[in-house]
């Protein structure tokens, strides 16, 4: 699913319009009864709504919603913000109508008293929408503050007022919604880690857009969900065997952080590497012998660290390494061996990258094709510090083209930066992968995806996508609160099952 900026929203609605043969007023319309219904069966059944509506078209599609509303027999009260400044045609049209109802609409004016809310109301927020060209100011800002201040639920049409859809949005004032019901695909905002105080659970609701313009129209960016995973899954031949899936060399561990390496490992396997070895320090040979015995290993003479390449270099396919190796001298120095040696490309993650921020021209050593999986705090540490999530995702894009690698940006919707100028913001997981270890079960998958001959972009996005599927599955079983990273291997099977 493709991600539009501003303008591209703009033309989808002008070219739904002239598609299908239909006024603005009717979009509008159509979009105001897809909110409505949402209202209707997501709200407290007795719950009064007060609406806010701006002048233009997202405050048009407000005062439809009152129409709606009023019809299915609720109580509602409607505001409008600056009743007396210029308004869009649609506005105006809906006004009349409304106006016609006999419905008293109420006003919200500079130095005048805010209007208060009703306990137990509904807010819905439509002052502004993709329109928003400056930060509210006056009593737009104020109007906002209170509502943010009153305790209601708030649902706000297409985007929480005062977010900017294709720019940072953090200094101002912004509605901070408890629902978004935003219109035909998600926008970049909504995706973004930032604006995650803003815009609460994000419904994207259809309202018949045309299917032809998103077809035909361009984006660097898209939402990975199952149809493009599925795009890119290759099911395993009948014919085939062990060498099929390539040989994975996982360098991972060190004393007391041996969970990390047994996560990535176990990950591996279960994501499907035809070989795995597990280049570990001797202190983890029992463990890991003993609870992947699919394992094999090329333990370190050091007990407590990896220091020496493992012999035969060449046997491998794909290197991962990261989980848990610590950051010290020694290691820091096989890492560069690694980086020189690597007979294929290479997952980075964890310590891996944060040893890579002490030495960034490093990375001119990285192999084509490889996958770097850095978290926001180790993004700014390997790749200078930035202010805002835009910023981050540009500069992925750039290193990913630069790197001929994907880089991804981990969060509540990863961000999959790859090196063609793409990226993808994944559609799958849950705040229970938000614990240590999650980080090291995508390594081990990566890694598996490599293996078995993905290429970087292929590996990454299906990588993403699987890890997040299994732990939805694996939320659905335990819940978001008590399941494991060690879970997440467990229901890989269900996620993979889900591109079958
Ligand atoms: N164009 C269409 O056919 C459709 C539009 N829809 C709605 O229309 C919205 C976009 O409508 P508009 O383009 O009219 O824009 P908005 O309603 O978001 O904003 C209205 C106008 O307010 C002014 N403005 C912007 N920022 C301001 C600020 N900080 N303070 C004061 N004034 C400010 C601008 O002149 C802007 O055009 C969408 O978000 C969606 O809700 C939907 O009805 C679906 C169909
Ligand atoms: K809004």
């Amino acid at each position: 699913m493709k991600i539009f900026t501003a303008a591209q929203v703009r033309a989808w609605d002008a070219a739904t319009i002239d598609e299908q043969g239909i006024s603005s007023l009717d979009l509008m319309e159509r979009a105001a009864a897809c909110c409505t219904e949402w209202l209707l069966h997501h709200c407290p059944p007795d719950a009064p709504f007060a609406l806010f509506c701006g002048r233009g078209n997202n405050g048009g599609d407000g005062l439809a919603i009152v129409r709606q509303l009023l019809a299915a027999g609720r109580s509602v009260s409607v505001y409008v913000v600056q009743p007396g400044r210029a308004a869009s045609p649609d506005f105006a049209a809906n006004h009349t109508r409304l106006a016609a109802s006999g419905i008293s609409i109420g006003a919200v004016e500079e130095g005048a008293p805010l209007p208060g809310i009703p306990a137990g109301s509904v807010v819905v927020d439509a002052l502004f929408g993709a329109g928003l060209n400056k930060p509210l100011e006056g009593v737009a800002a104020a109007l906002t503050v209170a509502l943010n201040d009153s305790g209601a639920s708030i649902i706000s049409i297409d985007l929480p007022s005062g977010l900017f859809m294709d720019r940072p949005s953090t200094t101002h004032a912004v509605i901070r919604a408890t629902h978004t019901l935003t219109f035909g695909a998600p926008k970049l905002a909504l995706l973004l880690q930032e604006n995650a105080p803003f815009i609460g659970a994000v419904q994207v609701l259809g309202i018949g857009l045309s299917t032809r313009f998103a077809q035909e129209t361009q984006s660097p960016y898209f939402y990975l969900t199952n149809k493009e995973a599925k795009a890119r899954f290759r099911p395993r031949p009948r014919f085939a065997h062990k060498g099929s899936f390539g040989h994975l060399l996982l360098a991972a561990g060190a004393r007391g952080k041996m969970g990390a390496a047994l996560l990535a490992a176990t990950a591996a396997a279960r994501g499907g590497a035809g070989l795995l070895s597990c280049h570990i320090p001797r202190c983890g040979e029992l463990v890991l012998q003993t609870a992947l015995p699919e394992a094999m290993l090329a333990t370190d003479a050091c007990e407590d660290f990896l220091t020496e390449l493992p012999a035969d270099m060449d046997r491998y396919d794909v290197v991962a390494i990261g989980p848990g190796i610590g950051t010290s001298d020694p290691v820091a120095e096989l890492l560069e061996r690694y980086l020189q040696h690597s007979p294929g490309p290479m997952v980075l993650d964890a310590d891996a990258l944060n040893i890579l921020a002490q030495h960034p021209y490093w990375l001119l050593r990285l192999p084509p094709g490889s996958i770097l999986t850095p978290h926001p705090k180790e993004f700014d540490r390997l790749f200078g510090t930035h202010t805002s999530d835009f910023d981050r995702i540009r500069t992925a894009l750039d290193q990913a083209a630069a790197l001929k690698s994907a880089v991804l940006l981990k969060g509540h919707h990863t961000f999959v930066a790859l090196p063609d100028g793409t990226g993808a913001f994944n559609s799958t997981g849950n705040p229970g992968m938000a614990r240590g270890g999650s980080g090291d079960v995508l390594t081990g998958l990566l890694g598996a995806l490599l293996a078995q001959g993905y290429s970087a972009a292929d590996a990454a996005l299906l990588g993403v996508y699987l890890h997040g599927a299994a732990g939805d599955s694996a939320a659905a079983a335990a819940s978001a609160e008590a399941m494991l990273p060690s879970d997440l291997i467990l229901h890989l099977g269900n996620a993979f099952r889900r591109l079958y």
